[in-house]
């Protein structure tokens, strides 16, 4: 049977808007009638134990309330030990982040409970009639709030999302014209119902966030630099949001996906996801594997920024979400990303010790996101904005760098 014949075979029994459908090379390819066959054979993504950072924190709290009465040498000896357990952990993470760009973190200091309110609150939230939710829709005009029409590389995802800024608001570049305005902020909007959502939601985010910090320390020092090095593209304000997903029960999970292959554009995800399963990981023979839902870890990838700061030393890898159709699957990833004001380029201080060319030109990380959300927003019938764009070609690099194109 040729494609032709099969994709109208495909559109005249399906079940589902044609605006879902994947493009056939792209379709899953295992068995998806049973949602545990969904999650994958392999589960090989590496498991790091973050106890000696949580330990560390809960010492030097210990320290400062004690009376100081312990030896000196006991002290030190404790403070070696701690040392190298850190040390220890910032070569997982490195690794982990060059060989994967996805890891799992367990033992990350951030309460079970808080994530049992968050998941009763977005089942309420998402169980609410369509027009309810709809109270709260995001527009183009403010990107945060409500939304179940998104699309990943032009095909509608099998989703719906509920998006919120950490700090309340999002401060993204205006378009040209925009009534002399120079940015325009897209602010929380946050349901009548149901009432606790809110609080949950800031409660969570400030959690999630204070781990998203220890992992830049982490990954920061992977690369050799400080801790802290890049804490300075958060201020004066960032860009980080979380968004709730809710993946509905699909009757055909064989054609659609709840979200197509992508990158993630931003800096980190910190994603914490249920036990359903579905989020599966490209592996470098071309194989996707699924990430076991674990209840106590918080699954994290590098994205696209980092790909750039490291001049390719860490990768953003392809990800995807597929669904099914026996259980809704819910997961809540925080997209930790620095100031709109960034201008992301590959870091001095990297190419410096490598003695390498940079691979990338810079680019301003606010119109980055601006534009990439106005193409999450519908089909644009184009491929949407990616790092690539702003890959140094070959030629240009034996020439060096010309002037960087203003995006
Ligand atoms: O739901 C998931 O597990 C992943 C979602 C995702 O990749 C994204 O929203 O960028
Ligand atoms: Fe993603």
């Amino acid at each position: 049977m040729g494609v032709q014949q099969d994709h109208h075979d495909i559109l005249e029994t399906l079940q589902i808007d044609p605006e879902f459908l994947v493009q056939q090379e792209h379709r899953p390819t295992l068995k998806y009638n049973d949602y545990k066959t969904a999650v994958g054979q392999h589960h090989v993504v590496p498991v790091i134990d973050l106890s000696p950072l949580t330990s560390k924190k809960k010492k030097k709290k210990e320290k400062k309330s004690s009376s100081g009465l312990e030896s000196s040498s006991a002290l030190t000896q404790q403070e070696h030990d701690a040392h190298s357990s850190i040390h220890n952990l910032v070569e997982q993470v490195g690794k982990a982040c060059e060989e994967w760009g996805f890891f799992q973190v367990i033992n990350h200091g951030v309460s079970l409970s808080l994530l049992e309110e968050l998941e009763t609150n977005a089942q309420s939230f998402f169980a609410l009639p369509l027009q309810e939710k709809a109270k709260v829709r995001r527009t183009f005009e403010n990107s945060l709030g409500y939304y179940d029409r998104e699309h990943t590389k032009n095909v509608r995802d099998w989703k719906e999302v509920f998006d919120f800024a950490t700090s309340g608001m999002l401060q993204l570049p205006a378009d040209v014209g925009s009534e002399g305005k120079q940015v325009i902020s897209h602010t929380n909007q946050w349901p009548e119902n149901p009432s606790t959502l809110r609080e949950v939601c800031e409660n969570w985010s400030k959690a999630v966030e204070g781990l998203a910090f220890e992992l830049l320390g982490l990954i920061s020092q992977s690369l050799g630099l400080p801790a802290t090095y890049f804490h300075k593209f958060w201020e004066p304000d960032d860009s980080n949001f979380i968004r709730m997903n809710y993946y509905p029960k699909c009757p055909m999970p064989n054609l659609t996906l709840g979200v197509t292959r992508h990158k993630d554009a931003g800096c980190l995800t910190v994603l914490v996801q249920d036990e359903v399963g579905g989020l599966q990981v490209r592996c470098k023979n071309g194989e996707w594997i699924g990430i076991r839902p674990q209840r106590d870890a918080f699954v994290v990838n590098v994205g696209d920024l980092f790909q750039v700061w490291s001049n390719d030393r860490y990768k953003s890898v392809e990800h995807r979400v597929v669904v099914n159709d026996n259980k809704p699957r819910f997961s809540f990833p925080l997209f930790f990303n620095p100031s709109p004001r960034t201008n992301v380029a590959p870091l001095p201080e990297l190419l410096l010790c490598g003695d390498q060319v940079p691979l990338y030109r810079p680019y301003n990380w606010g119109e980055f996101m601006k534009t990439k959300k106005g193409s999450n927003f519908k089909n644009m019938g184009v491929e949407n904005l990616q790092i690539y764009h702003f890959a140094i070609n070959r030629d240009e690099k034996r020439g060096q760098v010309g002037t960087p194109p203003i995006l």
